[in-house]
């Protein structure tokens, strides 16, 4: 048997629309994320469990896991012995933490381990975007590198083999707040501008480009004032009850960053010690999620898509 669990992430991480994602890992240990079970069997068989399970559609057909099994049948390793595949279901789907590719990632790893088909990085990693892009509405890599690769990931087509890892400062803790309810990332995707001025793409490319840099110098702090999401966050936020209020409330009790978490409507704080996480996650509680949600305090997960004993 091979279990491969592949962690959420936040993608656009702020400055980084489309381009620049954070795999997370829950400081205590909880698995945010999707695990694949996949073992031989004499025929091809698909089932999906776990606490999500019963919000995905009944058909595996629409399953994407199920939709990667098939694809990588056909087009990728013919000779594949059969294989029983169960998806562990365990990320709420349209939460902002890169549900799909959770499922995707971890579905292609597994595959790519259990045919030996050795696809290089980049090929896994196309092929990811392809099917993470047939649901969100757009081909965008900023959920799948992140999850694949692990860390911070500046990630585009442009970008060699799709995705450079960014440093980010040890002090940071990110609270991970999932209100309750779905929204779906192509609707998200519907309510942004079709175009930017000239003024606001040039801005946008300012602001990242600078923020990678002194990223990757170690200069945090600096890169933290330029934190700002103009491009996404303006049109998404009346979508997210409470989002307004918490990116009052939470800087009041030490976050430094409040941001939507991908197209929401998870919202993340970056904090710079652990008692300003939990002093955030406590306001959060008590006023972001409803009984279906939660959150986690999490540092940045380095280990990204990988094999895991069973009872991990
Ligand atoms: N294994 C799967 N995991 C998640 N979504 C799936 C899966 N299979 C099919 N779907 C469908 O894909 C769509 C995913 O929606 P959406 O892209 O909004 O969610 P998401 O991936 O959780 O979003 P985000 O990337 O913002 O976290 C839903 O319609 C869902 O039913
Ligand atoms: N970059 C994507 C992430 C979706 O989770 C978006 O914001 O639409």
């Amino acid at each position: 048997m091979i279990s491969i669990y592949a962690p959420a992430s936040i993608g656009n991480f702020c400055v980084g629309f489309d381009s620049l994602g954070a795999a997370l890992a829950p400081i205590d240990g909880t698995l945010l994320g999707d695990v694949v079970h996949l073992e031989h069997a004499d025929n091809d068989a698909f089932f999906c469990v776990g606490p999500y399970a019963e919000k995905l559609p009944k058909s595996a057909q629409e399953n994407l896991a199920y939709q990667c099994l098939v694809h990588f049948r056909e087009h990728v390793a013919s000779d594949m012995p059969s294989v029983s595949l169960t998806l562990e279901k365990r990320l709420p789907i349209g939460s902002g933490l890169g549900s799909s590719a959770c499922s995707v990632v971890a579905t292609f790893t597994a595959l790519n381990e259990f045919a030996q088909t050795k696809l290089s990085q980049e090929a896994l990693i196309e092929l990811m975007a392809d099917f993470e892009g047939k649901v969100s509405g757009a081909r965008h890599y900023d959920n799948i590198t992140p999850c694949y690769l692990g860390g911070l990931q500046l990630t585009s087509h442009l970008v060699p083999n799709k995705a450079i890892s960014v440093p980010v400062s040890e002090d940071w803790h990110y609270v991970a707040a999932f209100p309750g309810f779905a929204l779906n990332t192509a609707k998200a995707r519907g309510v942004l501008p079709v175009s930017l001025s000239n003024h606001d793409a040039v801005e946008f490319a300012q602001r990242l480009a600078s923020y990678c840099l002194l990223m990757q110098v170690g200069r945090f702090d600096e890169a933290l004032e330029l934190m700002e999401d103009k491009l996404a966050e303006p049109y998404r936020q009346s979508l997210i009850a409470g989002f307004s209020e918490a990116k009052s409330a939470l800087p009041k009790l030490g976050a430094e960053i409040v941001s939507i978490s991908g197209a929401g409507p998870t919202l993340f704080t970056i904090c710079k010690s652990l008692a300003a996480a939990e002093h955030c996650q406590q306001w959060l509680e008590k006023n972001y999620i409803n009984a279906h949600g939660f959150s986690h305090i999490c540092k940045l997960d380095n280990r990204g898509t990988r094999a895991i004993s069973l009872g991990v």
